[in-house]
């Protein structure tokens, strides 16, 4: 199955800390089939570009799930080498200070809960297939512990890679294997009605962390600003860059001059300033 906004209905009010998050109908269909699927037991794949919240909604799913008393572990599958896999991943019996001692792996830290792993799709082939291949051999027998920890798995997907990913042997293995359910997650520059909420609940949050910020707020220009640039690094940059107006404007006012210099190179008014 795949969660885009092609296969939503309307739905149920959504808690009230996922509904002041959002404002577009995309994300609110999303999050309400986030929810339902948080219910269920099943893998997930979550696709979506760089920063656009795919941590965010994993957590989410945790949190609503069966198995929120259990941890949510997260591997991350960038630059991961040949020891970096066997030792965070797998773990391994280690011979240190005279003593033979146990390396926990990434599944037994999980314990039953959600294993999470960050950005599957920069993983080298090889350890994916190996991971597939644990499965499909049972994954219970990975555990030093008993068969009640077989983890949730939550895969999240970088769009690009995973265009490529989909042309490739592996795709097939892990559709069979993992049986997942796919969500698509929007950028943020085809959801710009979420961009005022989003601003608004980050100068909140760093109100909250900085006393000196209390009359943190922005100018109607910079917000206009942020909604006309195309956010290339999702939420992420935007939180980036308020954060960065909140300390340039000294926790007072941001303004277009106290954002990333970097935004001013598709914004209309450049242009057309630049132009002879
Ligand atoms: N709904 C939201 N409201 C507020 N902040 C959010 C929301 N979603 C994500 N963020 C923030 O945006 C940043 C990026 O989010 P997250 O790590 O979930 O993205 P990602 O897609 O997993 O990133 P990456 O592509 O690097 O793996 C984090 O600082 C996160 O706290």
């Amino acid at each position: 199955m795949i969660v885009s906004k092609n296969t939503l209905k309307t739905q149920n009010a959504l808690p009230k800390d996922i509904e002041k998050s959002f404002t577009s109908l995309l994300m609110q269909d999303i999050y309400h089939k986030v929810l339902q699927l948080a219910k269920l037991d099943s893998n997930i794949l979550i696709i979506g570009e760089i920063g656009s919240g795919k941590k965010n909604i994993a957590k989410i799913i945790h949190q609503n799930s069966k198995r929120s008393t259990k941890p949510f572990y997260s591997f991350y599958c960038v630059d991961v080498n040949e020891d970096d896999y066997q030792d965070n991943f797998w773990g391994h019996l280690n011979f240190e200070e005279r003593q033979l001692t146990l390396k926990y792996k990434a599944l037994e830290q999980t314990q039953g809960g959600i294993l999470y792993l960050d950005q599957f799709s920069e993983l080298s082939p090889k350890y994916m297939l190996n991971i597939l291949a644990s499965i499909d051999k049972g994954i219970n027998q990975l555990y030093r512990l008993d068969n009640t920890s077989s983890p949730r798995l939550i895969l999240s997907f970088n769009q690009e890679s995973y265009q490529d990913l989909t042309n490739s042997s592996i795709w097939e293995k892990l559709l069979v294997k993992l049986d997942p359910v796919v969500i698509m997650l929007p950028p943020l520059r085809e959801r710009k009605e979420d961009i005022p909420i989003l601003i608004n609940n980050f100068i909140e949050e760093f109100k909250e962390q900085n006393e000196g910020y209390k009359n943190l707020n922005i100018s109607p220009q910079a917000l206009y600003n942020c909604f006309n640039y195309s956010w290339p690094g999702n939420i992420r940059q935007l939180k980036n860059a308020i954060l960065q107006g909140a300390i340039l404007s000294f926790g007072e006012t941001i303004k277009s001059e106290h954002l990333p210099f970097t935004m001013n190179w598709d914004l209309p008014y450049k242009l057309n300033n630049n132009k002879i």
